[in-house]
């Protein structure tokens, strides 16, 4: 029997025609091997029409993984109380062999295929499978790619008509040719509250060789929507294979003078600042996540992956927040979760308003005081939790950047993380080389809680893509320099660092400067404005930020506030290259040799000032140079 006549038994008749319309016997083996193996009582396939999208949403609040709230089009759904965040520990790629790459999370691929079949072996039992199909990029582009999500958790698949461009057509469109990722999901057996209950068998497994993800028993975004972290594996590797990049990098318009419209990309890790600066009032959103930077005629070319945003919650509040907030409040599709329920409405932690004393939140039953299973207190939401919404919705977005199948040319790359005490708010790097390796590769940042385990500990994270990185280190920022050479002019690189702290561990910067320092940006990619050369690269003269505060958030920007934020930290900095270079030359192995230049050179134009002007120095000492 071949797959398409097995497919033809284990589906009704009208699901049937909609796989057969699709000219692709690489799809039809792969459905009719899983769809046998899961076991669903119901299958669902969706094409593009509205009809199966709605259908898709009302399966999820008819199976109860959503509840409708009081505003039309919202819901709320609730993963269980230890599937909040994405499990490291759990996901691994699957290689041949097993074979040990440093920092990666790997596995005998054999053992894991065998492991996970296992695992899903008729787990859908009693359940309706979602056939989805969705592209990754613009459609019919340079830059798509095909994907077929099959999953038991209409929620999943709900999220992804929120997330993604539709692709039933585009595999109608490839045929035989569509070379495509595939993703396998089940949330597993459920509780009464409808989330994944057997989170000890938790498996997110990876298969780099088949462009394949498989996760079970788990509900949480970040573990389940494959178009969007799983996937990215799978486009990292391809990326590097092919001479492009794959970026946890949010693609953002910054308005520059004259209506002159210039292209950011920025790194940084999860929770680190990607949604709200993307979000920031005066510029405008293209994506929040996730870019694929390729190389069109020497020139480098940025397009969102996706066309949602799966995006933090805590702290949305109408003053730093005001588009977002206002998105939140208005009746377009959102899914919430993971927030506090009372009477219908959605509340958050630091919304900015007062929160009820109880309700329902991801814990069940809420009250303030509640503690959990390890003596915590349940705090009104989790910090994780997000909402979910299409870019559509936003008036600030770039609508016709967004759906360029060119995607849009990149001015500037910028890369960021949590850092209470080493790099300044924002400088520029020298050149791609410098740029690459001393803010891109030399990143680290505070773990956060958007994955489990401790918060707060400061981690070596390059690009701020370690926890999604599938291929070795060396090879992986080879392919970025490399980069540069595809380019006629290559984007100009920045760091910027939002979470600066005093000895009393008060932030030196409010939420909106990050508005200024994008603007400075802006005028140094056009070479608007001079700089001020550092050991670290250029920094901005107290004048132009004076000036861009004034101009952009209408405040005072005192001189004694530009010294404490641009102070050259030369300890902190000597000892952050101290670490970098040893974890790349005895954890990494195998890294370009170029790496160890920069930053020993970048050492000495440290040591020469210390020498010169000691410890922690003015910016002013280098503006007379
Ligand atoms: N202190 C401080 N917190 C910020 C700043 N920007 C964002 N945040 C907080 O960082 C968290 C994560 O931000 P988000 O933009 O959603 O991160 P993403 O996961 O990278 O998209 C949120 O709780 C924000 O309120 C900032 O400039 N300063
Ligand atoms: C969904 C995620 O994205 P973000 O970078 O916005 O936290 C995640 O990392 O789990
Ligand atoms: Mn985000």
């Amino acid at each position: 029997m071949n797959a398409l006549e097995k497919l033809e038994k284990l589906l009704d008749r009208e699901q049937f025609e909609k796989i057969k319309a699709l000219n692709n016997p690489e799809l039809h083996e792969f459905l009719a091997e899983w769809i046998e193996w899961l076991e669903p009582d119901k299958v669902f396939v969706c094409t593009d029409s509205p009809e199966d999208e709605a259908y898709v949403k009302w399966k999820a609040l008819y199976y109860g993984e959503e509840r409708m709230l009081e505003t039309p089009n919202h819901t709320v759904h609730y993963d269980n109380y230890y599937d909040q965040a994405r499990d490291k520990a759990n996901t691994k790629l699957l290689v041949p062999g097993g074979k040990e790459i440093p920092f990666l999370n790997t596995k005998d691929r054999d053992e894991g295929l065998k492991e996970i079949r296992e695992l899903m072996k008729g787990v859908m039992k009693g359940k309706e499978l979602f056939v989805c199909f969705f592209a990754l990029g613009p459609r019919n582009s340079v830059f798509t790619i095909p994907a077929v999500q099959l999953t038991d958790s209409a929620y999943v698949a709900h999220s992804e008509f929120i997330l993604y461009r539709k692709g039933y057509e585009e595999f109608k469109r490839l045929g035989r040719n569509a070379k495509f990722f595939r993703f396998v999901h089940s949330a597993g057996e459920l509780d009464e509250r409808k989330t994944s209950k057997n989170l000890d068998k938790r498996r997110i497994y990876i298969d780099l060789l088949d462009d394949t993800v498989y996760s079970v028993n788990t509900q949480y975004g970040g573990n389940t929507i494959g178009l969007k972290k799983l996937a990215f594996r799978l486009t990292i590797q391809k990326a590097v294979k092919e001479g492009w990049l794959s970026e946890h990098m949010f693609l953002m318009r910054v308005n520059g003078p004259n209506g002159r419209k210039t292209y950011f990309t920025g790194a940084y890790p999860s929770m680190c600042g990607k949604t709200s600066t993307a979000m920031i009032p005066w510029e405008n959103i293209v994506g929040d996540d996730l870019s694929f930077i390729v190389p069109v005629n020497g020139v480098a070319r940025g397009a969102n992956v996706e066309k949602g945003v799966f995006g933090i919650i805590q702290g949305v509040n109408p003053e730093d927040d005001p588009i977002i907030w206002k998105v939140l409040h208005s009746p377009v599709e959102i899914i919430f979760s993971n927030v506090l329920v009372k009477d219908g409405k959605p509340y958050w932690n630091e919304m900015g308003i007062e929160i009820p004393e109880e309700g329902e939140n991801h814990s069940g039953r809420w009250w303030r005081g509640k503690k959990d299973k390890e003596g915590n207190e349940i705090p009104p939401s989790h910090k994780n939790a997000r909402f979910t919404v299409s870019l559509e919705h936003f008036p600030n977005v770039d609508l016709e950047a967004l759906e360029n199948p060119c995607g849009v040319e990149v001015g500037g790359m910028i890369f960021g993380g949590r850092d209470k005490d080493t790099w300044p708010p924002v400088r520029e790097a020298f050149d791609w080389k410098h740029g690459v390796i001393t803010m891109g590769a030399s990143l680290e940042s505070e773990t956060t809680a958007a994955t489990l385990g401790k918060e707060g500990v400061r981690a070596f994270n390059p690009m701020a893509i370690l926890d999604f990185m599938s291929v070795p280190l060396g090879e992986y920022i080879r392919n970025y320099l490399d980069f540069e050479k595809k380019l006629r002019k290559a984007p100009k690189i920045f760091a910027v660092n939002y979470f600066l702290r005093d000895e009393n561990g008060n932030w030196l910067n409010h939420k909106l400067d990050k508005a200024v320092w994008l603007k400075w940006m802006e005028l140094r990619v056009h070479g608007d404005v001079d700089a001020i050369e550092t050991p670290i690269g250029y920094i901005p003269k107290y004048e132009d930020l004076a000036r861009l505060f004034r101009e952009v958030l209408d405040k005072d920007y005192t001189r004694e506030d530009y010294e404490k934020q641009f102070t050259i930290r030369v300890p902190e900095l000597l000892a952050k290259i101290e670490r970098i270079e040893t974890i790349y030359r005895e954890k990494v192995g195998e890294v370009p040799e170029e790496l160890f230049q920069v930053l020993e050179e970048e050492r000495k134009r440290l040591l020469e000032a210390r020498e010169k002007y000691g410890d922690y120095i003015s910016p002013s000492a280098f503006e007379g140079e």
